[in-house]
């Protein structure tokens, strides 16, 4: 599976971009998930009434214990995996509207999922490759910008195995951003990497967050790391996978490495290490009404 995911162009009515900017009109909803179960082949409740909504130029993370259900949330909101029951809309549509005009997503998995046999720029161009975009100067002048942006210039003519791991990941943030998504859906992109480079990788991210308008919703399992990025964070609770509190993290933009120092991220992080302790007790309940 490559990691970004590139949806067809659909011939739908376009009822132009959401260019809606903070503080002058209320941000429309980007994604809205409704009472969404969703019930693995096996019998797995994976998930049970999850509600949820995004807005635009929000950053939202998905934070629970291992099992909660948040890489099938995720995969849900990317039009990967069918619900149960429930609906999910994007941009106040159908999954139809994915992909035209101001409505595109991009994943980012886990692991950097590069082709191993191809150079930097051919893994970044896939994308491309596969929306036919041809080979036109526009075309290369996106890899370049991509490129350019996550810190990769230079590396092109490299193969995956040349380079570390977080320039790996910074590949495949790249191969996302060729698309030019509009949200931007991230199953803990960063979980395999030391804590510099995490820290080096979430400030890009944050950076390439405001300047290209995106809104992201981004799974972690790291508390800090929820609280140094999100405008919300979203805690889930697991048997069944279920969304039980949602935290406003309501320190300005942009955020410096100062704010990792601060009272307000250590209060932050209080809070939502207590959601998450709750959360995962909630879990454990279920475990011991489960125990003969
Ligand atoms: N394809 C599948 N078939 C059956 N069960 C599945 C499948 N994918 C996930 N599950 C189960 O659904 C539940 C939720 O899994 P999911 O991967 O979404 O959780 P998660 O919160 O992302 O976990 P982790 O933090 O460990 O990555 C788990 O019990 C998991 O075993």
């Amino acid at each position: 599976m490559t990691a970004t995911k590139v949806m067809p162009l659909n011939p739908v009515p376009d009822t132009g971009p959401d260019t809606s900017e903070p503080g002058t009109v209320a941000p429309r909803p980007v994604l809205q998930v409704s009472s969404v179960d969703k019930i693995y082949g096996n019998g797995t409740v994976a998930l049970k009434g999850a509600d949820l909504t995004v807005k635009q130029g929000e950053f939202v993370s998905l934070l629970g214990p291992s099992g909660c259900g948040k890489s099938t949330l995720l995969r849900i909101m990317a039009g990967l995996g069918q619900v149960t029951t429930g609906n999910v809309r994007w941009w106040e549509q159908d999954y139809g509207v994915v992909g035209s005009r101001g409505r595109k997503l991009a994943f980012v998995f886990q692991n950097a999922t590069l082709m191993p046999w191809a150079r930097v720029r051919k893994n970044v161009r896939l994308p491309l490759d596969l929306e036919h975009a041809g080979k036109s100067e526009d075309v290369e002048q996106k890899i370049d910008d991509a490129l350019g942006m996550v810190g990769l210039k230079g590396f092109d003519n490299s193969f995956p195995r040349e380079l570390s791991g977080g320039m790996q990941m910074r590949a495949s943030i790249a191969r996302a951003m060729v698309t030019e998504p509009n949200l931007l859906l991230m199953d803990e992109p960063f979980g395999a990497l030391d804590e510099m480079t995490r820290n080096k990788l979430n400030d890009d991210v944050l950076k390439l967050w405001k300047e290209k308008g995106w809104t992201i919703v981004f799974v972690t399992h790291s508390v800090y790391e929820a609280v140094y990025l999100s405008s919300r964070v979203v805690v889930m609770a697991a048997r069944p996978g279920r969304i039980v509190d949602d935290i406003a993290i309501e320190e300005s933009y942009p955020r410096s490495p100062n704010f990792r120092v601060s009272t307000e991220f250590a209060g932050y992080c209080r809070q939502v290490s207590q959601a998450l302790e709750r959360a995962s007790a909630m879990g454990e309940d279920r475990d011991e009404e489960r125990q003969p």
